[in-house]
């Protein structure tokens, strides 16, 4: 698990190093440049012209910093292209540096290769139109470098902001980077710690970017029985939607549960119970008691129980690990006053759904982590799976973030088995990264795949 941290954070991790570590702002400055300038030597060889943009603030004293770097060693095809502001003292240090070794400055951004140190962390509200001239520009550049964030990306998404090949970044990456379609702008991320005392100094972002690494799946015991196990009770189905419940419940059983009880329309309770052969199958109405299950599943291809039905349920299941999906989100949102206290609600929504679950709660969609903050509290302190190509998972007071790209995954049906996952291990990030590698692994032996293929694959990462 690694920590990510808003731009808040990163100027007080600048600001702790230098008053609480003594460390020299010029000296941190230094040593970003140093390590910036190292990770891009080879290119700047290999650039007939590189440009380096400096804006006024301390991001603007970095690029300078590196262009005086690759100056003095020997690097002349360089040029500084920089943007009048209110100028910080370590920028006017590093200007005057540059002024005295007579780097040339220049007014035209056209080269192939751009290093962007407009602006950085200190980025606030809405770029000015004169700076989206200047991104304009840049994004002209056939490769672009830039240091610490794209100048312009915005922590709520929806950026006018450079888009880069590359962005080296310093100390921690940034929460920024994966929100909304940010993710798109930065390009390569490589972080590097210029001499933050990272390890002193400990965060109060609750922001963590989870991976593969962090897969950590109860082991199951060789003398196990199906009773030890686990017993999933699974709430879904409906004459349209009859093959969702049913793939839920192969992924509950390929994941490690002994049992699992699927509750179905009485439409089609004929084909599922003939069809599955594992589960035991009941209608609806069996469903009177959470006593013989270890975790609830509602909502995979549901449609024909009511809010309040869906709540019931949902309220039987209390002490115990409920997730609710796809037809049963709704629901729950448009009748959240009379879901009990219960923190074990984790919910899997899809964009589109969480978009119309924010319309039925009545919340600002404006910026998704306090969108996200907003509906785990109306929903009485839910966990929230975002789902999409970044998944977020909020749980807690923490964000994990997923960004595991796989088109492959955007199969129908593959939100029915990340559920059953989930209701299987009682775990949102347990469950989310067993189905992104699952995606991976049949990506790799199948190419694009069908649910049951992918199904298959969970059982043999299992
Ligand atoms: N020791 C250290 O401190 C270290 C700091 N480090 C580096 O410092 C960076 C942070 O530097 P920072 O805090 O000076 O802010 P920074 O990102 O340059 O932004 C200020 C500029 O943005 C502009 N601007 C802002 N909003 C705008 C808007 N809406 N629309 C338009 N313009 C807008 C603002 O414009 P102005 O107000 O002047 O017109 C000004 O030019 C950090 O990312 C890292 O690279 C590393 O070297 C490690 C050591
Ligand atoms: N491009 C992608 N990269 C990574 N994961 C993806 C991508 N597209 C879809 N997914 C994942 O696939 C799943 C799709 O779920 P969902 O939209 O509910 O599908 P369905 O309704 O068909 O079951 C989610 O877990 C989502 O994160």
């Amino acid at each position: 698990m690694n920590n990510l941290i808003t731009y808040k954070s990163a100027k007080e991790l600048d600001i702790l190093s230098q008053e609480k570590y003594l460390i020299p702002s010029l000296s941190l400055m230094e040593s970003a440049a140093r390590c910036f300038y190292s990770a891009i030597k080879d290119k700047l060889i290999n650039s007939k012209l590189t440009i380096f943009v400096a804006g006024s603030g301390n991001n603007g004293a970095d690029s300078l910093a590196v262009a005086r770097m690759a100056y003095c060693d020997g690097i002349k095809n360089i040029n500084i292209y920089f943007v009048p502001g209110h100028q910080s003292k370590e920028n006017k240090v590093q200007y005057d540096i540059c002024k005295a070794l007579e780097i040339p400055f220049t007014d035209n951004l056209d080269s192939e290769l751009i290093v962007d140190g407009l602006i950085g962390v200190g980025f606030s509200g809405e770029l000015s139109q004169e700076k989206r001239n200047i991104v304009d520009g840049i994004n002209k550049a056939n490769y672009i470098i830039s240091i610490d964030c794209p100048s312009g990306l915005k922590e709520d998404g929806n950026s006018y902001c450079v888009k880069a090949n590359e962005t080296i970044t310093f100390g921690y990456e940034k929460v920024a980077f994966y929100i909304g379609s940010n993710i798109n702008y930065v390009g390569k991320i490589t972080t590097l710690n210029p001499s933050f005392p990272l390890t002193s100094i400990s965060l109060s972002d609750n922001y963590r970017r989870i991976s593969y690494s962090d897969i950590n799946l109860r082991k199951i015991d060789d003398r196990e029985y199906k009773n030890k196990k686990g017993h999933v009770a699974i709430v879904g189905g409906s004459k349209e939607y009859s093959g969702a419940v049913r793939l839920s419940e192969r992924a509950v059983f390929k994941c490690g549960a002994g049992l699992v009880t699927v509750f179905t329309s009485p439409e089609i309770y004929e084909v599922v119970a003939n069809e599955n052969l594992s589960p035991i199958v009941k209608k609806f109405e069996d469903l009177q008691s959470s006593n013989s299950y270890d975790s609830l599943l509602i909502g995979p291809g549901l449609t024909d129980l009511s809010g309040e039905e869906v709540i019931k349920l949902i309220n039987l299941f209390n002490s115990k690990c409920v997730v609710v999906d796809a037809g049963a989100i709704k629901l729950l949102g448009e009748n959240c006053n009379a879901i009990s206290d219960n923190s074990n609600i984790i919910i899997t929504p899809h964009l589109g759904e969480f978009r119309a679950l924010l319309a039925t709660l009545n919340i600002d969609s404006s910026n998704t982590l306090t969108s996200l903050i907003a509906v785990s509290k109306a929903l009485k302190g839910a966990t929230i799976v975002l789902k999409s190509s970044i998944t977020i998972i909020y749980q807690k007071g923490m964000f994990y973030f997923l960004n595991e790209p796989n088109p492959a995954l955007g199969v129908a049906g593959s939100g029915d088995v990340l559920a059953g996952l989930i209701a299987c291990l009682k775990d949102p990030i347990q469950g989310v990264l067993l189905h992104s590698l699952a995606g991976r692994s049949a990506h790799e032996r199948f190419g694009f795949f069908t649910c049951e293929e992918l199904i298959d694959e969970v059982g043999r990462i299992r």
